[in-house]
């Protein structure tokens, strides 16, 4: 059974869009979300997660409706929510902080809650800083802090709003095993600009672009559509849509290449970038014709 259903799922800010159309069916796993700056996936998961309404189409979130009051509780029962952005009330430490969101999430035994939440600063490798105030933490420590208390009660639904932001190479890592483990049995979206974590991590990816949706299939899927398409020269070519010089020295190009160049393999950053490349450059002709 789909966790989320959304149907013609419209939203706009006054008159700009920020979403349009969208159709999506997630079920248990990870998906992975990506798109440019203004894309719309941090109003598709606001929206996922209650703290925004939809303007069109029809949510169904755990099988609830989130413009329903008793749905929207139901829902935010069952749910984890990092923010792309969040304040910290002044003062907390790292444990009182998400003891409080705990306490919050209804976790009334003092035992119990503590025990969770002990279970969850574990689980974001913070059981060291535990006792720190929030304000003293580093950037990448706030954010596993906002992801401890995501993972509170193991929700069925995961809502993660750029979580590998300001984390290390070895909390990434650490990351990706704590949410593929949670994505055996919850559902998992993700929202990055990190397409290494999406290929690490995750089954699906979808990638919206102006507030539409314009790939929604596997990983692997999404780089066999740059097949061909990235190739290694001694330059810049004048047509690659993108180029950078790699440590070898030599260039690699990601466009349409020429013939009898050296194509190698496409990552999903290859193919992401191709993908908003092509229809980027599909909406200028539209434009101009
Ligand atoms: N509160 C708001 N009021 C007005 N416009 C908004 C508001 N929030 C977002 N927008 C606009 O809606 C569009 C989608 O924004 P959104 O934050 O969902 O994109 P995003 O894909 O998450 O971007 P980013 O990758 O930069 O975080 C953008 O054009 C943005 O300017």
């Amino acid at each position: 059974m789909s966790s989320v259903i959304l149907t013609g799922l419209g939203k706009r800010y006054g008159r700009a869009p920020a979403l349009t159309g969208v159709d999506l069916r997630l079920s248990s796993g990870v998906t992975g979300l990506l798109g440019p700056n203004g894309a719309g996936k941090t109003t598709l998961l606001r929206i996922l997660a209650t703290a925004l309404a939809a303007d069109e189409g029809q949510v169904r979130v755990l099988g609830q409706n989130p413009a329903d009051t008793a749905g929207r509780l139901a829902i935010r029962r069952r749910l984890g929510y990092l923010p792309q952005e969040s304040g910290f009330p002044r003062g907390f430490t790292a444990f009182g902080f998400v003891d409080y969101m705990a306490i919050l999430k209804e976790w009334g035994d003092r035992a119990a809650r503590h025990a969770e939440v002990r279970r969850v600063v574990g689980l974001a490798d913070l059981s060291a800083v535990a006792t720190k105030r929030v304000h003293a933490l580093s950037g990448g420590q706030r954010r596993r802090v906002l992801l401890a208390q995501a993972l509170i009660g193991q929700p069925d639904l995961l809502v993660l709003d750029e979580p590998t932001t300001g984390l290390d190479p070895a909390q990434r890592a650490r990351l990706r095993d704590i949410l593929s483990t949670a994505g055996e049995t919850a559902t998992l979206v993700i929202s990055t600009h990190q397409t290494e974590d999406v290929a690490a991590l995750c089954e699906r990816v979808i990638v919206l672009d102006r507030g539409r949706v314009h790939f929604d299939g596997s990983v692997e899927g999404l780089i066999s559509s740059a097949s061909g398409r990235v190739w290694l020269a001694t330059d810049r070519h004048p047509d690659a849509q993108h180029a950078w010089r790699i440590g070898s020295g030599r260039w690699r190009n990601v466009g349409d290449p020429p013939a009898g160049c050296e194509v190698v393999d496409p990552t999903l950053e290859d193919a992401y970038l191709l993908l908003v490349g092509d229809r980027a450059r599909a909406t200028e002709k539209e434009a101009v014709a």
